[in-house]
């Protein structure tokens, strides 16, 4: 095969929510899922090119990942833009080598910014010329949750809401969910019709208690130098860590014990995105604090795996490697 082209893929990971901006907030870490791609000039003139199109994977999810063009959320993810610009599948054969170090299922953004990578990968495999807000359009058309494929895509601090579109707007975009979402909304709303009162009072008070916290916090997110008690406490969250709480053991203990005023240079604690990972914002003595953190897991008999990261202001990229 003659060599054509040679491009590196780079996303970060990141984590969401942030306390109390479920499903708003995101911030952008210093880890960065890689796939170095080999674009050969096609030999024949098929339809499309998607058995020539060799994954290699390595790193976090090595075993479980599917490596078929077809099942992989990557390539699965490229062809869909493909598909949405109606063209039919990989316009050149490729070799496509990934690299995640991104632990899978941990809330650290790994589908995130898989989806990412792969909404790039569709966009220059189709010669697109998307621009990075049209990408966000496509990969939220797959994660429906936004904060981590914007942090993941735009890089830093990050807030994010989906915007409905209309006609014009969507174009291209085909959302192959719908069907499955209206037939699940449709059978729960039947279920809660009994608990909506109760249920109402409750979310109320929640949300208006969030809300007051993710103002702030965005305003205290600014400051510098970071007042960290104030962002500590802006960092509350009363919408999803209280149920997610049972599913970690040593989750409660840790955001009401381990505070900036015991903890030097810790600006706040939260679960990060979905968990189990448990994200410590701060500025300095990050031993201490991650020894803070492996001692209250352990008292439950859980062993971790701590990184310190950097929080990073650039999003995914493309480049050339020649
Ligand atoms: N690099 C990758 N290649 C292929 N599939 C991936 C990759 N990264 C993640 N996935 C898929 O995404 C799943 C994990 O997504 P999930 O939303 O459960 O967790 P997360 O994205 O790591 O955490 P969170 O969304 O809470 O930050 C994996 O089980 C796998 O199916
Ligand atoms: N905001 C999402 C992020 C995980 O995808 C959640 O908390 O479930």
């Amino acid at each position: 095969m003659t060599y054509s082209r040679k491009l590196q893929i780079t996303v970060p990971c990141s984590s969401s929510n942030i306390g109390p901006g479920f499903d708003v907030l995101g911030v952008t870490l210093s880890l960065y899922l890689t796939l170095d791609i080999s674009i050969f000039e096609p030999a024949s003139d098929k339809k499309n090119y998607n058995d020539e199109v060799v994954l290699a994977y390595s790193g976090e999810g090595k075993d479980g990942v599917p490596l078929s063009v077809e099942k992989n959320l990557i390539t699965k993810t490229a062809l869909y833009v493909l598909a949405c610009n109606n063209i039919s599948g990989f316009t050149a054969p490729m070799t496509i080598n990934v690299n995640n170090p991104i632990p899978m299922g941990r809330g650290l953004g790994s589908s995130g910014a898989a989806v990412v990578a792969g909404v790039m990968l569709g966009n220059v495999s189709g010669h697109l010329g998307l621009t990075k807000d049209r990408m966000l359009d496509y990969c939220l058309m797959i994660e429906h949750h936004p904060d981590n494929v914007t942090a993941a895509l735009m890089g830093g601090f990050v807030a994010s809401y989906l915007r409905g579109l209309n006609t014009d707007d969507a174009g291209e975009l085909k959302d192959e969910k719908n069907d499955a979402i209206n037939k699940f909304s449709t059978q729960i709303n039947y279920a809660e019709l009994n608990l909506t009162l109760v249920y109402f009072q409750l979310i109320d008070h929640c949300k208006v208690f969030n809300l007051q916290r993710l103002a702030v916090l965005i305003m205290a997110l600014s400051q510098s130098p970071p007042d960290a008690d104030l962002i500590c406490q802006a960092m509350q969250d009363k919408v999803h860590q209280p149920y997610r709480k049972q599913l970690i053991p040593g989750l409660s203990e840790i955001i009401t014990n381990v505070k900036p005023t015991t903890y030097p240079g810790l600006l706040g604690i939260c679960l990060s995105g979905a968990g189990p990972t448990i994200l410590a914002l701060a500025t300095h003595n990050f031993d201490s604090i991650s020894k803070a953190v492996i001692d209250m897991f352990a008292k439950k008999n859980i062993e971790t795996v701590v990184k310190v990261l950097d929080v990073v202001e650039g999003g995914a990229q493309i480049v050339e490697t020649y």
